[in-house]
């Protein structure tokens, strides 16, 4: 049999209908058929190509990055696409370029931070594309802290004008993508001076170039800030750097929703908190939990594949080997992160829901549930994609040699992949703020009873005292086993961190301390909020055969192995006992047998493209080897039998003279 025929035997063992498994893991049919469309039209387009990307040069990159932006934005206007439909198209385009800034932060720091006049005027020119923005915040020395950055926007009366200046060399605005070549404009984050005192960080819309012949505007040096790790991936961006030179705008560009400055001078603030500042910030960490599903699905899908057409030891007699897919490490490995593809897919819809609902409360200034969405976005974001870098080379390795191959696609994936652990909040530094949330969620319970996803901390006396009640691993697939167990565990670590802070000399002090600790609270938080939600999911009505079966199995398989994964902390925290741990670890190597015949189909269910995964392992069907000498043929090396070199520094040292040496 050969690659095509296993992927077909596999794909007719299927327990569930795939077709509406897809609709399932798209979310609804009309989203499916959106992301189908949007699939199929970047597959077939030529200028899509992705084969050539690595043998590319940085300028030809780059330069290849703007023709398919272009190709793309037209593509926009002419088939009159929706702002939904245009971001898929963009995530099958799956580059890296200057748009991402505009549509993901440019355009929502406009909308957030802007006032009503301000929006007016540049948001219909933003998303136009007449100006092209992107959010310039991080600095040479200061990404993480974003009150030591060192940028001055400092007021002149008389001119009714902010004055922008870089004043040390680590001020320089550096990592803005799109902003060494594209950019016309960007939200500048500087420290606003007003008759020399600190009125602390805020948003100015700076004219970058100019509008007719691109070149920068007086006083503003732009520039690239060097190939970043990974090939053909996010080097296609143009990360940059920039110095101002008392560079003025005109008063009216400081983006003035949570505090006004006046033609007097007078800073006014308005009664919004000041942490809306930072809400472009959330808005896009959501977005980065929702590509995290997406990346760890194709890592999986390429990784199942070929493990269901590799074969290696099992036959003494030259029969057929066995499927690489068949043995229990592989499986071990591979499908908890099948499952939390799908957990991950599921916690983003849910997400997408809170940001929508904060949205529409901060646009009629209710900013009560802001803290809770800030934890969630910072925490999901650093769970997500921690764990999907971490899964993607997991991957890789599930392929062997072969992985190690561009043309697997993987080692690709995860050059382009593993920046989302530092951009947009660096992980530690996330759960460091849902550490702080969770601080005061427990510090407070005598006076508040929590809501929302930090409501079972509201039962952290009872849940500090429960033992489990497990017997058999059969007790291990109820949710409410399942669900009691995490909230035990988080509540249990958070409630721990708190007492022991209570021993420091300041809270302060304290924090800095067992900030370990805290980290360790927040994911376990977190890991609750995401099992429950794939719990909860399942409540739901799910259609076809077999479909909420199999989501079943995947959703036992998340929490158990989350749960066999930090045994450690379930142990160390009392709640469980070691037996109950191990027949937690028997259920998990149970439900792997469950999914076995199902995994095929499984990954079918992303109905990813050829095109999307640009791998050879993962070809859908199956036919691994034959291109897999095909795509080796295709490197340059391979143009001819003796390459560029050999003669100059090859030959003559085979045509030594052996005398002159002792070997
Ligand atoms: C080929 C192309 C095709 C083209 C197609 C054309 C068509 C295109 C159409 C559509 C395209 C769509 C594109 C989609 C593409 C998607 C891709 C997405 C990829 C995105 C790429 C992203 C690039 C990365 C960008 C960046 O990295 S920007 C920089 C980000 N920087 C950070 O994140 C800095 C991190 N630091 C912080 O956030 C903060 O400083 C801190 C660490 C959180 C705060 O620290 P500190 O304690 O000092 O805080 P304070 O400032 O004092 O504040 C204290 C209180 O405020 C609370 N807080 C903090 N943050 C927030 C917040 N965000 N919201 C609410 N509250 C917040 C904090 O908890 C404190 O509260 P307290 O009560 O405890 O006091
Ligand atoms: C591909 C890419 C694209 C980017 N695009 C943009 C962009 O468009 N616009 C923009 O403004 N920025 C952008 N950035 C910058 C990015 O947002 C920052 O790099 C990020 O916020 C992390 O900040 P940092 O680099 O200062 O890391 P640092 O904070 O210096 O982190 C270094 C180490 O210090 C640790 N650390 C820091 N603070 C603490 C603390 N309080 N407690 C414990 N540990 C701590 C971190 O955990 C980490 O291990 C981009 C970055 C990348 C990689």
């Amino acid at each position: 049999m050969e690659g095509v025929d296993y992927l077909r035997d596999e794909r007719s063992k299927a327990q569930f209908d795939v077709e509406t498994m897809k609709v399932a893991w798209a979310g609804s049919p009309e989203a499916f058929l959106v992301c189908d469309r949007m699939a199929k039209l970047v597959a077939n387009d030529p200028v899509f190509e992705k084969f050539s990307k690595p043998m590319l040069g940085r300028k030809e990159l780059f330069k290849n990055t703007l023709r398919k932006t272009a190709h793309a934005w037209k593509l926009v206007n002419d088939l009159h696409l929706t702002e939904e439909e245009a971001k898929w198209l963009r995530h099958y385009i799956d580059e890296p370029s200057y748009t991402d800034l505009q549509w993901e932060m440019f355009v929502p720091a406009l909308e957030g931070q802007g006032t009503e006049e301000q929006k007016k005027k540049w948001v219909p020119l933003a998303k136009t594309m007449q100006i092209i923005g992107t959010y310039a915040q991080t600095e040479l020395g200061h990404g993480s802290n974003v009150q030591g950055l060192e940028t001055t926007a400092t007021f002149d009366r008389q001119s009714d004008e902010f004055v922008i200046h870089s004043p040390t060399l680590t001020s320089s605005k550096w990592w803005p993508g799109g902003l060494a070549k594209v950019t016309t404009h960007a939200i500048v984050y500087a420290r606003l001076i007003i008759d020399g005192h600190f009125y602390g960080v805020h948003g100015f819309i700076v004219q970058l170039r100019s509008l007719e012949d691109h070149s920068p505007l007086p006083g503003i040096t732009l520039g690239d800030i060097g190939m970043k790790f990974g090939h053909g991936t996010y080097n296609t961006m143009d990360n940059g750097v920039a110095r101002f030179d008392r560079v003025r705008i005109p008063r009216d560009q400081m983006l003035m929703r949570v505090s006004q400055v006046t033609k007097e001078g007078k800073y006014m603030k308005s009664n919004v908190p000041r942490q809306l500042g930072y809400a472009t910030m959330v808005s896009v960490r959501q977005t980065i939990v929702s590509d995290a599903s997406k990346a760890l699905s194709r890592a999986v899908c390429i990784a199942t594949r070929y493990s269901a057409i590799r074969r290696q030891f099992g036959s003494r007699d030259g029969g057929p080997e066995t499927q690489v897919l068949d043995y229990k490490t592989q499986q071990s490995r591979l499908f908890p992160l099948v499952a939390s593809a799908f957990a991950f897919r599921f916690a983003s819809d849910w997400l997408k829901l809170l940001y929508t609902d904060v949205k529409q409360r901060l646009e009629v200034n209710d900013f009560s549930t802001l803290p809770e969405v800030h934890a969630c976005t910072a925490g999901f974001k650093s769970l997500t994609t921690a764990a999907t870098a971490e899964g993607i080379e997991e991957c890789r390795k599930l392929c062997g040699g072969h992985g190690y191959l561009i043309s697997s696609g993987l080692p690709e994936l995860f050059a382009f992949y593993v920046p989302a652990c530092t951009y947009e909040g660096e992980n530690v530094v996330m759960l460091l703020q849902v550490a702080r949330f969770l601080v005061k969620t427990v510090s407070d319970l005598g006076n508040k009873q929590p809501v929302g996803t930090a409501a079972y901390l509201g039962r952290a006396s009872l849940l500090v005292q429960k033992n489990c009640v497990v017997q058999t691993a059969e007790d291990w697939l109820n949710p409410i086993a399942i669900l009691e167990a995490f909230e035990a565990r988080a509540a249990r670590m958070a409630v721990g961190c708190c007492q022991r802070l209570a021993e420091f000399k300041s809270p302060e002090e304290g924090f800095a301390e067992l900030s370990s600790d805290l980290a360790e609270a927040s994911l376990a938080h977190c890991q609750v909020i995401v099992v429950s939600t794939f719990i909860r999911r399942l409540q739901q009505d799910i259609p076809g055969r077999g479909v909420k079966q199999a989501l079943e199995v995947l959703c036992n398989v998340y929490a158990l192995f989350l749960l066999h994964k930090h045994q450690g902390d379930f142990l160390a925290t009392g709640y469980l006992t070691p037996k109950q741990a191990s027949l937690a670890n028997d259920q998990l190597r149970t439900l792997y047998s469950k999914v076995r015949p199902n995994a095929i189909a499984l990954v079918d269910s992303f109905n990813h493209t050829d095109h999307y995964l640009s791998s050879v392992l993962g070809r859908y069907d199956g036919n691994v080897y034959p291109k897999l000498y095909e795509a080796a043929l295709k490197d340059p090396l391979n143009d001819s039998d003796i390459a560029d070199g050999i003669h100059q520094y090859v030959q003559p040292i085979l045509k030594q003279k052996l005398h002159s040496s002792k070997l």
